[in-house]
């Protein structure tokens, strides 16, 4: 798992937030009636509360000033009637609105989702996961707080004022102007804090993803931070990463709260001019004192929609820089299939055929030498070839290229006799299945995690059989059997039973292609053997290939190919390769000195030699009381 973040590859800016904000229209035209009835509805509950001023002008310079208390009353009686009203229309706003944002939210996600399983391996190699969560849960959280709140206020807000200033004018066009007066500098001002604080949010929002990043590892990798001892430093580095996303946020707080400042300031400064100016005219008699209530009222009126606005245009900032963040993934290229493509190679023959296969990771420098250099190899049908090598020696790599987890950087690789670059990768993945050192487990039940291997069709016989040959019978011994529920929010399996149903599920649908990569190292020696006997019965009718570390598992072979500088450096029997390849010779023998047989390893009898070590292993162990794997409950042993 990637554990850094290039958010350098991804500089904040460059588009205005208003244009990102464009690219959301795909998503929010299905519902784009209701939104601008919601922002139609605001606009006209906005629009009575200015109608409270005008209500008020009539009551002082009519009814107050003639004292009649019936006018009063009528008075009162309506401008609750307008309270009432403003309230039942800003509630239908929110109701149009809630249900189909909370829509664009999920098929958002759901895109998201969807994109993230369509896109390359090496995609993920790069992306940090805590980077791609906060994308799919606090940056759409905020596009559809967007969506819901700032788009239509911005909107709301504006008319509101656009009207208010119309009804300010036209009651006294000189006050007017007084209240004018601030917003040149608040235009100027508010188009500076915008750069500002697009800046900040961006670094807000990635420093999210880090801090999501940490604390997925940290949960994931709990067993070797507490092996370790490693809980204070990973703690202070998580320590240190909310400090910084403190700083971040308290930089945000400090913009928001001078932006804040300045838009509540300016206008009190001009409404209390206004004031003052309008009181001296009511004195020299120039203006009715109903007016100046009016005038007042109004300009109190537009308070709200006024300083609303810096805060809308934080949150608008924030959703912008979501947006972008939430496309930088979106627009990342998925791995695409050929329209029409001859995957028929002539001459290529059966089984699996790698061509003058080359492959570099994307990221890795331009001077670094490929990890698979022309490599030239053919597993023939129904053959099982075993891959030898050193560490790094790039087995999982060319393993990986088999079911086009990676595309391969030249030459090609043939399935009986198709070449797989050409067909679409769903019918590769439907002809090889893959079970990997690492087995991974989903939240789901043991058998719908074994079932994931095979077509919609198969079933319990299908799943037994599986359960069968990767000697898996300790699910029966599950307190639900095979609808117990494992992975992350599951049962803890061991790693040797974990192993046992990822080779399952790659047995289950009896594929055409088998690509094992090491899939027997978590497993004592005694469930080995029966694994390995229930594993050669599958190999028999498939063509395999399979990753081998240790001789027992190389033992399942036909024939062994060795990788070394990037290379297929010999291909042969084991027998064979003991006796002509020292290379094969030292990395099989290493086993065997572990078990004290190095000697007759390199004398060509390493075979029975090797197998004899590991059943003199297997029968030490059983003699030390672990041998309780051989009746059967390997799973108890094992957990
Ligand atoms: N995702 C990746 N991005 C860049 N380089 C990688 C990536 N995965 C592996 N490598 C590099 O490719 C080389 C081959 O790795 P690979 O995992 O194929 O070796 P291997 O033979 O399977 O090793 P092992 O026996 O230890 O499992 C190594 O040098 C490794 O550092």
């Amino acid at each position: 798992m990637p554990t850094t973040v290039d958010t350098a590859e991804n500089p904040p800016g460059g588009r205005s937030a208003a244009r990102t904000l464009t690219r959301l229209w795909p998503y929010v035209r299905p519902v784009r009636a209701r939104l601008f009835t919601a922002a139609l509805v605001a606009i006209l509950a906005s629009c009575t509360g200015l109608v409270f001023p005008l209500v008020l002008k009539w009551m002082v310079d009519g009814p107050v000033a003639d004292g009649d208390t019936a006018g009063v009353w009528l008075g009162a009686l309506l401008l609750l009637g307008l309270g009432v009203a403003e309230a039942l229309l800003f509630g239908f706003r929110r109701w149009l609105v809630a249900r189909p944002l909370a829509g664009v939210e999920a098929s958002m996600r759901a895109d998201l989702y969807r994109h993230l399983q369509r896109v390359p391996v090496a995609f993920h190699d790069r992306w940090a996961s805590g980077q791609l969560l906060s994308r799919g849960t606090t940056d759409l959280m905020l596009v559809r707080l967007f969506l819901a709140f700032p788009l239509t206020f911005m909107v709301v807000n504006g008319a509101t004022i656009l009207v208010g200033v119309a009804l300010l004018l036209a009651q006294d066009w000189t006050l007017g102007l007084v209240l004018l007066a601030p917003v040149v500098p608040l235009v100027v001002l508010l188009a500076y804090f915008e750069g500002r604080f697009a800046a900040v949010a961006r670094r807000a929002q990635d420093q999210v993803g880090d801090l999501t990043t940490v604390v997925e590892e940290s949960v994931l990798g709990i067993r070797i931070i507490k092996g370790f001892g490693r809980h204070r430093s990973q703690a202070r580095a998580f320590r240190e990463l909310s400090r910084t996303l403190r700083g971040t946020e308290l930089a945000k707080a400090r913009l928001l709260a001078a932006i804040w400042g300045v838009i509540t300031t300016l206008p009190e400064l001009a409404i209390g001019a206004a004031l003052v100016l309008g009181s001296v005219r009511v004195a020299d008699g120039d203006l009715s004192a109903g007016t100046l209530v009016a005038f007042l009222s109004t300009a109190l009126a537009l308070r709200w929609p006024v300083e609303s606005l810096g805060f809308l245009l934080a949150m608008s900032q924030e959703a912008a820089t979501a947006t972008e963040r939430y496309f930088e993934v979106m627009d990342a290229a998925r791995e695409t299939d050929p329209e029409t493509g001859e995957a028929r190679v002539e001459g290529a023959g059966g089984g699996i055929r790698f061509e003058g296969v080359s492959f570099r990771y994307p990221d890795a420098p331009d001077d670094e030498p490929p990890v698979l250099d022309r490599i030239d190899l053919h597993v023939r049908p129904g053959e099982t070839m075993a891959l030898v090598g050193a560490t790094g020696s790039g087995k999982t790599t060319l393993t990986a290229l088999v079911p086009r987890l990676h595309e391969v950087s030249g030459g090609r690789i043939t399935l009986d006799g198709q070449d797989i670059a050409a067909l679409p990768r769903e019918r590769v993945r439907e002809l090889v299945s893959v079970a990997f050192e690492e087995p991974t487990l989903f939240s789901a039940s043991v058998g719908e995690n074994v079932l994931m291997g095979a077509g919609a069709d198969a079933g319990q016989p299908e799943l037994e059989r599986a359960l069968a040959v990767a000697q898996a019978d300790f699910v029966h011994r599950l307190p639900q059997g095979v609808d117990t529920q494992v992975g992350e929010q599951g049962l803890s399996l061991s790693g040797g039973q974990r192993q046992r149903l990822a080779l399952a599920r790659a047995v289950v649908g009896r594929p055409r292609f088998l690509v094992l990569d090491d899939p027997l190292s978590a497993l004592d020696v005694h469930t080995e053997a029966l694994v390995e006997a229930a594993l050669r019965r599958v190999l028999a009718d498939t063509t395999a290939l399979v990753v081998a570390h240790r001789p027992s598992t190389v033992l399942l072979a036909d024939r062994v190919a060795l990788l070394s500088g990037g290379r297929v450096a010999a291909v042969g029997t084991h027998q064979e390769l003991l006796r002509s390849n020292a290379e094969y010779a030292w990395l099989m023998s290493g086993s065997a000195v572990a078990d004290g047989t190095a000697g007759h390893a390199a004398d060509g009898t390493a075979g029975g030699t090797i197998r004899g070590a590991t059943d003199s292993t297997a029968g030490h162990a059983a003699g030390s009381g672990t041998g309780t794997a051989a009746d059967g409950t390997a799973g108890g042993a094992e957990r």
